[in-house]
């Protein structure tokens, strides 16, 4: 089985023990790297045998390398933030039941967590508590990540333990916020590159937060993008707008990737350490007035290129933008509001994070529009230093803001990952 490696691993795990299923082969050459890029799935990369009476049992069923891929659980840090991106995510978020406390809230991380490490291997869950889902499928990168909101550390008595990050962000004029679809005591983000490893995961993680009456759904959203293999050579995915996005995302090679974006090993709360914060839009995208403008138009308002993606002041995708540069008219290339000027670090003091969204779409409106855009999801060491100067900046006023309606809003401090034997935010409820 290809085993796909966080980009802040310095190792790749060696494949557990399947109890159930029995993953053979090992992936050939198209591995990690190949489906970072979002390629490989035709090959056969690995073999799966059921040998335990289930349907197809005994059968040697070829998966191809996107269906084999496992991504480690254990880990410094939680999977599901520097793993490139699945093809199919939910969001849920969930509030602790009246009379539920920390005790019952560590059980259910325990619970969660061991849960996520199987799931993400391509095992369980086991006897009655498997639901055939994903049965004949191999973990297809499942990712799990497990986040806090403000709200679980007053029902929990852990109000002492609340990280100042977690303040309520700043009301934002265009904000049109869902209370009902917005914040959540716990959160929890699943990514895979099948549909049904993803809903398998959601409906799994559900049943074990209602077991006990311990917690309830208080919303929930899912999400897609592109899936790997589905262009010809491996590209930055597009938005519901058409646009490349994700291009000028914080790269892990870069020196100061692991402090913008992740809390350090000696940061504060403790038990915050190697974790990151998770600000969560949703935004929809209006896309008839968006489709009613011209190419130039479309290009000007972002600033690059929509074919490929590349700055308007030339080069390819990965060029860097010049904001400098004027034209023949002598005015700038890339123009006072476009997004890409307002939102860069150079216009924001350095302010950085890295975005990692999903697109929706949730049918017709009443309205005749289509409910869709994109669930925002950017992960950053601090808010206050990320995401929060950057949307004050758009709100005041760029040339993208128009064209969208942020519905929904979420802060989770989301703790480092957990080591073997161990459950995610271990420190937090045991400390
Ligand atoms: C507060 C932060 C941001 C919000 C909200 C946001 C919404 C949003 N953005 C796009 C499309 C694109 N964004 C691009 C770049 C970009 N966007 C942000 C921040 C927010 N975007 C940043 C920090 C950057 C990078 C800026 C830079 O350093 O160059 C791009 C260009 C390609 C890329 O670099 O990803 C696009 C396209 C949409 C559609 C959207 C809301 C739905
Ligand atoms: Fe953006």
């Amino acid at each position: 089985m290809t085993k796909r490696k966080n980009s802040q691993d310095t190792k790749t795990e060696t494949p557990g023990r399947f109890s159930r299923r029995r993953l053979l082969a090992t992936a050939g050459g198209a591995g990690a790297a190949g489906l970072a890029a979002g390629a490989a799935t035709g090959a056969a990369a690995s073999r799966r045998d059921d040998g335990d009476g289930t349907p197809g049992a005994g059968a040697d069923v070829a998966l191809t390398t996107l269906g084999g891929t496992a991504v480690p659980f254990h880990g410094r840090h939680q999977p599901g933030i520097t793993t490139p991106v699945q093809a199919r995510g939910h969001l849920a978020a969930f509030d602790l039941a009246p009379g539920a406390g920390r005790r019952e809230a560590a059980e259910l991380l325990r619970r969660w967590s061991a849960l996520a490490a199987e799931l993400m291997a391509g095992r369980g869950p086991g006897g009655e508590e498997d639901l055939a889902i994903a049965r004949d499928a191999g973990p297809a990168s499942l990712t799990v990540t497990f986040g806090f909101g403000r709200g679980f550390f007053d029902a929990t008595g852990l109000t002492a333990a609340r990280p100042l990050a977690l303040d309520p962000l700043p009301e934002f004029s265009a904000d049109r916020l869902d209370p009902e679809r917005s914040e959540g005591h716990l959160w929890v983000q699943i990514g895979a590159d099948d549909a049904l490893v993803a809903f398998n995961a959601l409906r799994a993680l559900q049943r074990s937060a209602a077991r006990d009456g311990t917690a309830a759904v208080r919303w929930q959203m899912s999400g897609f993008n592109r899936s790997p293999g589905a262009t010809a050579r491996p590209m930055t995915t597009r938005n519901l707008m058409g646009q490349v996005d994700g291009t000028n995302n914080p790269q892990p090679s870069e020196p100061d990737f692991e402090r913008r974006i992740f809390v350090p090993g000696d940061g504060d709360p403790a038990w915050m350490r190697n974790g990151s914060y998770l600000v969560f839009r949703r935004i929809r995208m209006l896309l008839d007035d968006w489709e009613g403008r011209s190419l130039a138009d479309q290009e000007r308002i972002i600033g690059r290129r929509k074919a490929d993606g590349a700055p308007l002041t030339g080069g390819g995708e990965t060029t860097p933008v010049d904001l400098a540069a004027t034209g023949a008219d002598g005015r700038p290339v890339i123009a006072a509001n476009a997004h890409v000027r307002v939102t860069a670090p150079e216009s924001n003091g350095g302010a950085a994070m890295l975005r990692r969204p999903f697109s929706y779409h949730d049918g017709i409106r009443s309205d005749g529009a289509p409910d869709a855009g994109l669930l925002f999801l950017a992960w950053q060491a601090d808010p206050l230093t990320g995401f929060v100067p950057v949307q004050r900046k758009l709100d005041r006023g760029d040339a993208l803001s128009p064209f969208l309606r942020h519905e929904a809003s979420g802060l989770f401090a989301v703790p480092g990952g957990a080591p073997e034997g161990g459950y995610v935010g271990q420190e937090l409820l045991e400390g």
